[in-house]
């Protein structure tokens, strides 16, 4: 065409390239500035409407940029764009922040906006469409539920009649490091506390012992295992619109065999327990079954559910999606807390020396520590807050918005997902002095390093520490965490000198590998294998405590 024109002009044939590379230039120039405009920050009402963000790729957004460890992507990416950055995971929008100014105004001043969380088809098939507690939408039956797990479950009152739980399997766990300490061998820490803490969460839960060797603990054990391990799996189907109904990674077909898996334990441990419970009832009348003495939380929920007066009646359904939540949240968690801080501790000789000092002065050595001495053991408490400071077992947690908002001046539509990234904020020189050395000194009282260290807790009132979430969505089991963990740990502190396997003391020099493990959540790549030896001559007896002594698996 322009050819033609040239010629009907008389226009020479180098001056018609002139104009076409020109004109091409002109419409490239258009492009880039319309491609701009469209990614541009500016909405219609002149407010930016999405925070910064790299450059992405089409189709696939910013996909490219994570790995198989998320938490550290998303700090690099933070540090590099802002504390409030927007990503495009696929096609799904995503915003990460990592300041405790906005996790606050996240969580606390928007926490309606943001009191849901995602949903993806694993999580779907498992939770049994969120008909459970973790995933179910914030509104009516989830605070009825909240209510049940704080008052009734995770209350006060069901901990300490659960305490016997507790005190078994730690005796279980002295025991077994007292006998490998005279027989001189090997224990596979990492493993024993994890075995601790699953067992504690599954008896409360269903009165089963989880690493027992019958065929419902083994069922338990491998149901969780598999569960957690495809809930971390990346699903293509849950972030490219395109992939939605296929399931190239066969993800899908594996969650559903696992439900059927997991509905056919949990039916047949209800279908006992109901039969078990109708021939206490006859045999007590009709006392009825809320006079009944409790014994687990399966039990709390039935009785919930038999409740005719109950405002929400609790199906079959939502109790098995509530017990695979409780089940997968609780589990490994606190296991993962004591394997980082023992960690700490064989690399820091000094603090584990003062650790001792501290529980010899006063608890002493005639009788082991218990959950009681706790509050007491001021540095105990603080080596717990500085493991979960630089080694949160959960780097990042997630929830959805379910309205429009304004965030840091920003417009976040409804359906976006949030990360917070407490990893970011507990490694932030802003935030902590010094934040990448473990320094359990910080958190005393007399600190010289951060102010007001001292009276920092973990329950989510500040925000540059968020092992346990805050605001509505806040763990409900941290009452319990706060309990078990410095428990186990002051333990493993009062009763044993440990050196790391195939080495010599805690003075040797040599030094526990800390790299992390990826997934969602963050345990230690390389067990803790360690060789113990009794510190307190003579022994104490376990019932000192208040532990029971219990037959060894
Ligand atoms: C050291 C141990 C633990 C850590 C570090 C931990 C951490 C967390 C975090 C970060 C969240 C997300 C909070 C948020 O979105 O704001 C969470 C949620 C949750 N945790 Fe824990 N947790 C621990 C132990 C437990 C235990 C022992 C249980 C159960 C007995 C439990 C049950 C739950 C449940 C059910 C949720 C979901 C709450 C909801 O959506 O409303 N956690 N936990």
């Amino acid at each position: 065409m322009l050819e033609l024109i040239a010629i009907l002009l008389f226009i020479p044939h180098t001056m018609v390239l002139e104009i076409n590379t020109a004109i091409y230039t002109f419409i490239f120039l258009l492009l880039v500035i319309f491609y701009r405009k469209l990614l541009s920050s500016k909405s219609q009402t002149g407010l930016p409407c999405l925070p910064p963000s790299p450059r992405g790729l089409p189709i696939v957004g910013h996909l490219h940029l994570l790995n198989n460890t998320p938490h550290p992507s998303f700090h690099n990416l933070c540090t590099r764009y802002g504390p409030l950055i927007h990503l495009r995971l696929g096609s799904v929008l995503c915003i990460i922040a990592s300041t405790p100014e906005l996790a606050k105004e996240l969580l606390i001043t928007n926490g309606l906006t943001f009191a849901s969380r995602p949903m993806n088809i694993v999580i779907n098939l498992l939770t049994y469409n969120s008909s459970g507690f973790s995933f179910a939408p914030y509104g009516p039956y989830w605070k009825f539920l909240k209510k049940i797990v704080t008052s009734e479950l995770l209350g006060e009152r069901t901990l300490g009649q659960l305490q016997h739980i507790r005190y078994n399997e730690t005796s279980q766990l002295v025991h077994l490091l007292v006998d490998r300490a005279h027989s001189g061998k090997i224990v596979n820490l990492s493993q024993e506390v994890m075995k601790l803490s699953n067992n504690i969460i599954s008896q409360m839960m269903l009165n089963i012992r989880c690493s027992g060797e019958d065929e419902k603990a083994r069922e338990i054990r491998s149901l969780v295992r598999e569960a957690t391990e495809l809930v971390a799996q990346f699903n293509f189907s849950d972030f490219i619109w395109f992939l939605q109904n296929l399931d190239l990674q066969g993800i899908k077909k594996k969650a559903k065999t696992m439900n059927h898996r997991f509905d056919f334990l949990l039916e047949k441990i209800i279908t006992e327990r109901e039969v078990d419970r109708n021939k206490q009832k006859e045999k007590r009348g009709n006392e009825g079954l809320g006079k009944q003495k409790m014994t687990d939380f399966l039990s709390i929920l039935l009785d919930i559910s038999d409740d005719e007066n109950s405002s929400i009646r609790l199906t079959r359904e939502n109790i098995k999606a509530f017990l695979f939540d409780f089940l997968s949240a609780g589990t490994d968690t606190s296991g993962i807390v004591v394997e980082w801080a023992m960690s700490e501790l064989i690399n820091h000789p000094c603090i584990l020396e003062k650790a001792r000092k501290e529980i010899d002065s006063i608890v002493g050595q005639n009788r082991l520590v218990n959950e009681t001495d706790i509050p007491n053991l001021s540095y105990i408490q603080a080596i717990f807050k500085e493991t979960v400071r630089l080694h949160p077992p959960i780097p990042i947690f997630e929830r959805e918005s379910t309205q429009d908002c304004k965030i840091g001046g920003y417009l976040i539509p409804a359906k976006t997902i949030l990360f917070i990234s407490n990893w970011s904020i507990c490694r932030d020189p802003n935030n902590w002095k010094d934040p990448l050395e473990f320094q359990p000194e910080r958190f005393m009282s007399d600190s010289e390093t951060d102010d007001n260290a001292g009276i920092v807790d973990v329950r989510g009132q500040h925000f540059n520490l968020l092992p346990f979430g805050s605001g509505r969505r806040g763990c409900p089991g941290v009452s319990l965490a706060v309990q078990v963990v410095p428990t186990v740990l002051a333990l493993l502190i009062q009763c044993f000198h440990w050196k790391i396997a195939g080495y010599g003391d805690e003075m040797t020099g040599k030094l526990v590998d800390m790299t992390e493990r990826p997934g969602l959540t963050v345990p230690k790549a390389q067990p803790l294998m360690l060789v113990p030896s009794t510190r307190l001559r003579p022994f104490p007896n376990y019932a000192d405590c208040g532990l029971i002594r219990v037959a060894r698996e």
